[in-house]
C-alpha cells in the first residue's frame, strides 16, 4: 500500500513537472502548479462536451473570452455562466410578459410581440411562463445528474407539439406561408411540422400524432417511464377511490411476502405453546401510507443528487491492509535487495532477461476472468537461479497490493430519495420509501469492486527463493526449492530434500529462514499433504486484496443458487473459497483485535445481501460494539433492529429458541425431517394447511444470527446465553437456523467447552498466542498468521484447517448494496423479539434478593474462589468455617453470578473469572453493576477499569 501510494504520488509529481515545463517559464512553481490544475479542470469540462454544444457555444464563449481579456478579468466560475443564463431568461420573461400580456405599445414592445407571435403564434402568450419555468429549473438543478437536457427538451417538445396542433387546426387550410395567418395560429414553430403533416395526412391524424408527441413530452418532463404508467393510474385511482382498496392490497402483498408471519387473531393455526405469534403488523412505519411524489410534484421537483445524501465518496472502511505507519521513499526498497544479493554470492542478473517477468507482465494484462483463476504450480525447474536472475534483471512486473481498481467500483448510483424510515438506530442512513409492489431485485454483482488478476509469480517470490537457497547453502543442507504456489497473502514454497537428508534439518532452520526472509510468520509443513516435499509458507510482501466481488463472480459461486453461500476468500493456491452456511451449520469466528473478523462478517453479510432475498434469509444482528454492523441498519433482511444491548441479545437468542421450537412443531405436524424438504414440498404445492385453518403454508426463510462480540454477551448472561446457544446449535440445523459467533477473546470463559462442542466449524484469524489458537481450532497455527484477513478455516467435517486470505469488501460497496436493497423493501421487524426484551427488563428482580443475610460471607467466598482459582465447596467449608449445606449454597450463588461453572460431581468447579477481575465481580455480586464487565454501575459508583 505504501509503495502504491508513493509511486502514485511520484507519478503525479512527474506529470505536474511535465506540465510546468511546457507552461510559462516565468511563473513561480506554486503559481504554475495551481495554474496547471485550473487549466486542466477547464479543459476537462470542455473536453467532456459534445461537439454540437461546443459549436453552438463557440461564438458566445469567444465573445465572453474577448470581453474578459479586454476588461482584464481573470478566469470565471462556470456557475456564473449558468446564473447569467437564468438571469437573461428571467429578463426575457419579463419583457415578453409586457409585450404579450400587457401589449405595451412602444417600439420594443411591438417588436417583441411580432417576434413572439411570429414564432409561436397564439402560444406566445405562454412564453413568459415558459421562460420563467426553464429559468427556475436551471437555477435549482445543475450538473451532470440534473436531468436538465431531458426536462428542457420535454418542455420544448410540449410547446412545439401544441403549436403544431394549433397550426394543423387553424392554419393548414391556407396552402402556403402567410405570416399574418401564422401569428394567429401556431406561429412559424407550429408551421414547420403542423401544416406539412396536415396537408399530407389530414388534420385529424396530424393532430393525433402531435397529441402523442405531447404526451411523450409530458413523460420526459415528469421523468416517468411508460412501464410506470399503470402504477401512476393505480395511485390516482386509489386517491380518488379512498384508501380501503389499497389497504386490502397491501395486506395481500404482505401475506405473500412474509407468508410465515402468522397474524395475531386472524384465526390461523397457532404456533407451539409459549411461542409468540408471528405478528405481521410489526412495523410502525406500516401505519403510514406509502407516499410516492405525485405527477405534478414531479413536474417541478428537484432531482435528488446521488451524492446529496449523507454518503461520502470514500470511507475509512474502504481501505484494506491499513497500516498504522507507512514507509516512504524508494531508497529503503533499493537497499533491501542489495546486501542480500552481495552476501549470497548469486551472480548478477542478465540485463536482457526475459521469461519470468514477461510472464508476470502477461498476467498484469490478463483480463479479469469471472471464473476461477487457474493456478498452476510454478515450477522453477532444475536451475531456479537463471530464472531469478532474469526476472530481477528486468526489475519490473511487481504487483503491489493494496491498490483497488477504480473502474471496478461500478457506476451504481444511489437510488432516488431517502427517508428517515428504517434507521431507528445508530443514526444510520435512511432509505427511500420503497415501492413494495415491485418484484424484489438482487443487487447487481457489478456493483462490487473488481480486483487485479491473480499474480502467479512476482519478483518478491524470486527474492524469497534466493534467500531460501542461500540459507540452505550456508547451513549445508542439501535441499532445493523446486516450485511454489502463490496465494494472495502467502506463498507456499516446495522444498525437496537430497537423498539421506533428514526433514528435521530443514524444520530446525525455521528461525534462520525467518531471519533470511525477514518475516516472523514462517510456517513449515512437513510434508505438504500428499507430497514428498516440505512446504514453507512465507507471507508475500506484495499481498493481494481478495475482493468479495471477484469471489461472488466466480463460476463456483455463480453456479450455486444457495442463498446462504458466503464468499470466504482465496486459499494459498489462489482458488476461491466459498462456504455454505447451512452446512457449517454454525460457525465460530475468533482472532485478536485487527485480525479481520469484522471484515469477514461484512463479507458474509454482503454475500447474503447480494444473493438472497429477504424471503430467503432473515437476519438477527447482534453488535455490542455498536459500530461494526451499523451499516446494515434498515435492510429488509433484518428481523429486528440491530441489537446492541447484550441483555437484549440474550433475549433475542431465547426468541430464536422459541422460533426454532415452533418450526419443529410445524415440521412434526406436516411430517418433515428438515426445513429444506418442507420448503421444497411447499414450493411443489404438496403441503396444505389442515381443513378449516386459514393459514397459508409457505416456505420458511433461513434464519441467520450473527453475534459480533460474544464475550460481551457471555459476561452479561453467561448461563442464559450458553443454554440458548446450546439448544439452538443442537437442533437448529433442521430448522434452518444458523449461528455465526465472533469473538476477540478466544479464552475458555468465552468459548466454553459447551459452545465449542456444539459449533463444529471454526474460522481462526491471527491470535496472540498458541493457547488462543488451541481454544479455537484445537491445534496451534493461528498464532503464526499474519493478520488482516489471513485465516485458518476449519469447516465441519474437514480434518485439517485450510489457510485462506479473507475476502474484502469496502465500506462504499456495503453502502451501495445496502441502499439498493433498502430502497426496495422496508424491514418488517418482529415486535415480539423486542417485547420479550422489554418484559425481561420489567421482570428484573433485585439482584441481591436471593442472597439475603449471606452477603458478607458470599463476598468472602467469591474472593477466595477467584484469588485461588479453585472452585471447591470443601475449601469454602474449611476456610470460612461453614457447614456443607451453606458452602454448597454459596457455591450455587457464585454459579448463578457466572463466577464458577456448573458442578462437575466430586471435582472442583471451573472458575470463570480471572483474579484481576475481582473488583468487578464483587461489585456485581453486591448489585452495584449490571454485569461483571460493565464499567459503571447502576448507581455510578464502580468503575470497571479499576
Ligand atoms: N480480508 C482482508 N483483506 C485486506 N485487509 C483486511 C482484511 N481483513 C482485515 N483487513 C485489514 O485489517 C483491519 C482490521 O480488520 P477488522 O476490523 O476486520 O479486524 P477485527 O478482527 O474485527 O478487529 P476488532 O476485533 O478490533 O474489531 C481492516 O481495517 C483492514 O485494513
Amino acid at each position: 500500500m505504501a509503495r502504491t501510494t508513493s509511486s502514485s504520488s511520484s507519478q503525479e509529481h512527474k506529470t505536474s513537472t511535465r506540465r510546468r515545463s511546457s507552461g510559462s517559464s516565468k511563473r513561480t512553481g506554486t503559481e504554475d502548479t495551481a495554474r496547471t490544475r485550473v487549466l486542466s479542470d477547464d479543459e476537462r469540462l470542455v473536453g467532456e462536451e459534445p461537439l454540437w454544444k461546443k459549436l453552438l457555444l463557440a461564438i458566445p464563449r469567444g465573445f465572453g473570452a474577448a470581453v474578459r481579456a479586454l476588461a482584464g478579468v481573470g478566469e470565471y466560475d462556470p456557475m456564473y455562466r449558468r446564473d447569467g443564463l437564468c438571469f437573461v431568461m428571467v429578463v426575457l420573461s419579463v419583457l415578453f410578459c409586457a409585450s404579450e400580456w400587457f401589449r405595451v405599445n412602444g417600439a420594443l414592445g411591438r417588436f417583441l410581440h411580432t417576434l413572439a407571435a411570429g414564432t409561436f403564434g397564439v402560444m406566445s402568450v405562454v412564453l413568459p411562463v415558459f421562460l420563467a419555468i426553464v429559468a427556475f429549473r436551471l437555477m435549482r438543478n445543475a450538473g451532470k445528474d440534473s436531468d436538465n437536457p431531458r426536462v428542457v427538451t420535454g418542455w420544448v417538445l410540449l410547446l412545439w407539439s401544441i403549436c403544431s396542433i394549433i397550426d394543423a387546426v387553424m392554419a393548414s387550410d391556407t396552402h402556403g406561408f402567410d405570416l399574418s395567418v401564422l401569428e394567429n395560429a401556431g406561429g412559424v414553430f407550429g408551421f414547420l411540422l403542423g401544416s406539412p403533416l396536415a396537408w399530407g395526412l389530414s388534420k385529424v391524424f396530424a393532430v393525433i400524432v402531435f397529441v402523442i408527441v405531447a404526451l411523450f413530452s409530458l413523460l420526459l418532463i415528469t421523468r416517468t417511464h411508460v412501464q410506470d404508467l399503470p402504477d401512476c393510474f393505480h395511485a390516482l385511482a386509489d386517491r380518488l377511490g379512498g384508501g380501503a382498496d389499497r389497504d386490502d392490497d397491501q395486506d395481500e402483498d404482505d401475506d405473500e411476502q412474509y407468508p410465515n408471519e402468522v397474524r395475531v387473531g386472524d384465526g390461523v393455526m397457532q404456533m407451539a405453546e409459549g411461542v409468540p405469534a408471528h405478528d405481521g403488523s410489526d412495523d410502525d412505519a406500516e401505519a403510514q401510507p406509502e407516499h410516492k411524489p405525485g405527477f405534478f410534484a414531479r413536474l417541478f421537483r428537484r432531482k435528488p443528487k446521488p451524492d446529496s445524501d449523507d454518503r461520502l465518496d470514500e470511507y475509512a472502511g474502504d481501505e484494506a491492509f491499513s497500516h498504522a505507519a507507512k514507509q516512504h521513499g524508494e531508497a529503503a526498497e533499493t537497499r533491501l535487495g542489495a546486501p542480500r544479493t552481495v552476501s549470497s554470492g548469486v551472480s548478477p542478473m542478465a540485463p536482457d532477461g526475459t521469461g519470468i517477468s514477461q510472464a508476470v507482465d502477461d498476467h498484469a494484462q490478463m483480463p479479469v476472468a469471472p471464473a476461477i483463476v487457474p493456478t498452476s504450480r510454478v515450477s522453477v525447474g532444475n536451475d531456479p537461479w537463471a530464472a531469478i536472475a532474469q526476472s530481477d534483471a528486468r526489475g519490473d512486473g511487481t504487483q503491489t497490493a493494496g491498490a483497488t481498481d477504480p473502474e471496478g467500483t461500478g457506476a451504481y448510483g444511489a437510488s432516488e430519495g431517502q427517508t428517515d424510515e428504517g434507521a431507528g438506530q445508530t443514526g444510520g442512513q435512511t432509505p427511500a420509501e420503497p415501492d413494495e409492489s415491485r418484484p424484489y431485485q438482487l443487487p447487481d454483482l457489478g456493483m462490487l469492486v473488481k480486483g487485479k488478476p491473480h499474480a502467479m509469480r512476482t519478483p518478491a517470490n524470486d527474492n524469497v527463493i534466493r534467500a531460501l537457497t542461500d540459507t540452505f547453502q550456508q547451513f549445508k543442507v542439501d535441499a532445493k526449492v523446486v516450485g511454489f504456489l502463490r496465494g494472495p497473502s502467502v506463498t507456499q514454497y516446495e522444498v525437496e530434500l537430497g537423498p539421506g537428508v533428514k526433514v528435521e534439518k530443514v524444520t530446525n532452520l525455521q528461525r534462520n529462514i525467518a531471519y533470511a526472509v525477514a518475516s516472523s510468520d514462517v510456517r513449515i509443513l512437513s510434508p505438504i499433504p500428499g507430497k514428498s516435499a516440505i512446504g514453507i509458507e512465507i507471507p508475500n510482501i506484495d499481498r493481494e486484496i481478495v475482493h468479495l466481488g471477484d469471489v461472488l463472480r466466480s463460476d463456483k459461486a455463480r453456479n450455486d443458487p444457495n442463498p446462504m453461500l458466503a464468499g470466504v476468500g482465496k486459499d494459498v493456491e489462489g482458488h476461491f473459497v466459498t462456504a455454505d452456511l447451512t452446512k457449517m451449520p454454525h460457525l465460530l469466528v475468533a482472532g485478536a483485535t485487527g485480525s479481520g473478523k469484522s471484515s469477514f462478517i461484512n463479507s458474509m453479510l454482503m454475500s447474503i445481501i447480494m444473493r438472497a432475498t429477504p424471503e430467503q434469509v432473515r437476519l438477527i444482528l447482534v453488535d455490542p460494539k455498536r459500530v461494526e454492523l451499523s451499516a446494515y441498519a434498515g435492510i429488509p433482511h433484518l428481523l429486528t433492529p440491530i441489537i446492541t444491548d447484550p441483555k437484549h441479545a440474550a433475549q433475542a437468542l431465547e426468541w430464536v429458541v422459541k422460533e426454532m421450537d415452533a418450526r419443529y412443531d410445524d415440521l412434526q405436524f406436516f411430517g418433515f425431517r428438515n426445513m429444506k424438504d418442507f420448503n421444497k414440498a411447499v414450493m411443489e404445492g404438496k403441503v396444505h394447511a389442515p381443513a378449516g385453518s386459514k393459514r397459508k403454508v409457505a416456505p420458511y426463510p433461513y434464519l441467520l444470527v450473527v453475534v459480533d462480540e460474544m464475550a460481551d454477551l457471555m459476561m452479561v448472561a453467561k448461563n442464559d446465553v450458553e443454554s440458548s446457544i446450546q439448544r439452538i446449535t443442537q437442533l437448529a440445523r433442521a430448522a434452518g437456523v444458523h449461528l455465526v459467533l465472533a469473538t476477540q477473546r478466544p479464552s475458555v470463559d468465552v468459548v466454553t467447552g459447551l459452545i465449542k462442542a456444539n459449533i463444529p466449524s471454526r474460522l481462526a484469524f491471527a491470535t496472540s498466542s498458541a493457547t488462543d489458537s488451541r481454544v479455537i481450532l484445537d491445534t496451534t497455527g493461528a498464532e503464526t498468521l499474519i493478520g488482516q484477513g489471513d485465516a485458518l478455516f476449519l469447516p465441519m467435517g474437514q480434518a485439517r484447517p485450510i489457510r485462506v486470505q479473507g475476502s474484502w469488501v469496502g465500506e462504499s460497496e456495503i453502502r451501495k448494496a445496502v441502499e439498493f436493497v433498502r430502497t426496495q423493501r422496508k424491514p418488517h421487524y418482529r415486535e415480539d423479539i423486542e417485547q420479550m426484551a422489554k418484559e425481561a427488563d420489567k421482570h428484573t428482580v433485585d439482584p441481591t434478593e436471593d442472597i439475603g443475610d449471606d452477603m458478607d460471607v458470599l463476598l468472602q467466598a467469591a474472593q477466595l474462589v477467584v484469588t485461588t482459582q479453585f472452585g471447591s465447596t470443601s475449601m469454602l467449608q474449611r476456610k470460612l468455617r461453614v457447614g456443607f449445606a451453606k458452602a454448597g449454597r454459596l457455591m450455587d450463588l457464585l454459579e448463578s453470578r457466572g463466577v464458577v461453572g456448573p458442578s462437575e460431581g466430586s471435582k472442583a468447579r471451573e472458575v470463570l473469572v480471572q483474579p484481576q477481575d475481582l473488583p468487578q465481580v464483587l461489585a456485581f455480586i453486591e448489585g452495584k453493576t449490571d454485569s461483571i464487565v460493565s464499567g459503571v454501575g447502576s448507581d455510578g459508583e464502580v468503575d470497571g477499569e479499576a
